[in-house]
């Protein structure tokens, strides 16, 4: 069974969403011993993880250094989280793996995802990255030009364009490491964004990609049979944070589709999920699920977690 799993920036930082790098180094850990039980059950398993945390931090070292260093562009913001954090969960897998003794290599592809130009995100901003700000400090970055959102309780966070990936350019070296038997960590962050100019050559643009939906398209390109969404609540919930809150357990796509759409998802956090569960099971993949890092096992092996499902009709017609 072929398993793409995509890690929140929730499991890459510590319980304050704190991302120094021994809070990333340890959270890891605890992600990879999680992977490292999956692997025990006879899966193929690609990772991919998010980045807003640690890109949010990268800009404000940015606008710190602009006057001694000059400030790189948010596709290598991508590129560099990507590479790093690939690098860190290689290790943390590779120590969960010798110490259950099981013989597997890991790689890291830095991951190139095709969006397109005209992509109508580009002029609005929706992608929350970085850190919480009280609403005064945001209220002096938005009189700069950055746009901050109102995030609730946890404070103000800083939105940038999320066009809708299109391609993954690289899943090919993906599917070919797999192939060979390696555990990949891919298209970090939904991919680099990149686009395609009229002489074929690509190009990065300033965006940050949802990491959700970029999972959906790699997963379906890969042909996985099971999308499994990790991050920090057990289930998707109906009426969410209200004393009416009802977890979601088994739902066809068509039915999550319907509670989206009467608005029982945040946009930003527990809306790309459902929106990309639903996208791989309606585009061939057999199951996603929903759920939290320590029931990722389950997930595989029982029924844990929210388990999106094709309609009766979709099953019908692969
Ligand atoms: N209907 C909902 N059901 C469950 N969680 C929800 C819902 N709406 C919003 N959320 C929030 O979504 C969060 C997970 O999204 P996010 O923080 O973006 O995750 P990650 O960083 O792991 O990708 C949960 O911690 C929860 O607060
Ligand atoms: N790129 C992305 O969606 O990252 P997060 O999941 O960390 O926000």
């Amino acid at each position: 069974m072929k398993v793409l799993l995509a890690l929140g920036g929730n499991a890459m930082t510590n319980a304050d969403g704190r991302a120094r790098p021994e809070d990333q180094i340890s959270a890891a850990h605890v992600a990879m011993e999680a992977v490292a039980d999956l692997l025990q059950h006879d899966v193929d398993v690609v990772i991919t993880h998010g980045n807003g945390p640690q890109v949010g931090n990268l800009l404000v070292k940015n606008e710190l250094a602009a006057s001694v260093v000059p400030p790189v562009p948010l596709d290598w913001c991508g590129a560099q989280t990507q590479a790093t954090l690939g690098f860190v969960l290689m290790n943390a897998l590779d120590a969960a793996l010798a110490g259950r003794g099981v013989a597997r290599r890991t790689a890291a592809v830095v991951t190139r995802a095709r969006v397109d130009a005209d992509d109508p995100g580009f002029l609005r901003p929706t992608k929350p990255i970085g850190r919480f700000l009280p609403a005064e400090e945001a209220r002096v970055l938005v009189e700069h030009g950055e746009t901050w959102e109102d995030r609730g309780v946890k404070g103000w966070r800083r939105v940038v364009a999320s066009p809708e990936p299109l391609e993954v350019v690289d899943a090919p070296a993906v599917r070919a490491l797999v192939e060979a038997g390696f555990v990949v960590v891919a298209n970090g962050g939904g991919g680099i964004p990149v686009v395609r100019d009229a002489d074929g050559t690509l190009h990065g643009v300033e965006a940050v990609i949802d990491k959700d939906l970029g999972a959906a398209l790699l997963a379906r390109d890969l042909g996985a049979d099971v999308l499994v969404i990790a991050t920090d609540v057990p289930n998707a919930v109906l009426r969410y944070g209200t004393p009416e809150a009802r977890p979601l357990g088994e739902v066809t796509a068509s039915e999550l589709r319907g509670y989206a759409a009467e608005g029982h998802f945040a946009s930003g956090s527990m809306g790309p999920k459902v929106d990309a569960a639903c996208r791989f099971v309606e585009q061939g993949g057999s199951r996603a699920v929903i759920t939290s890092l320590d029931h990722i096992v389950e997930a595989i092996t029982a029924d844990g977690g929210t388990v999106v499902v094709p309609d009766p009709l979709d099953q019908g017609e692969n």
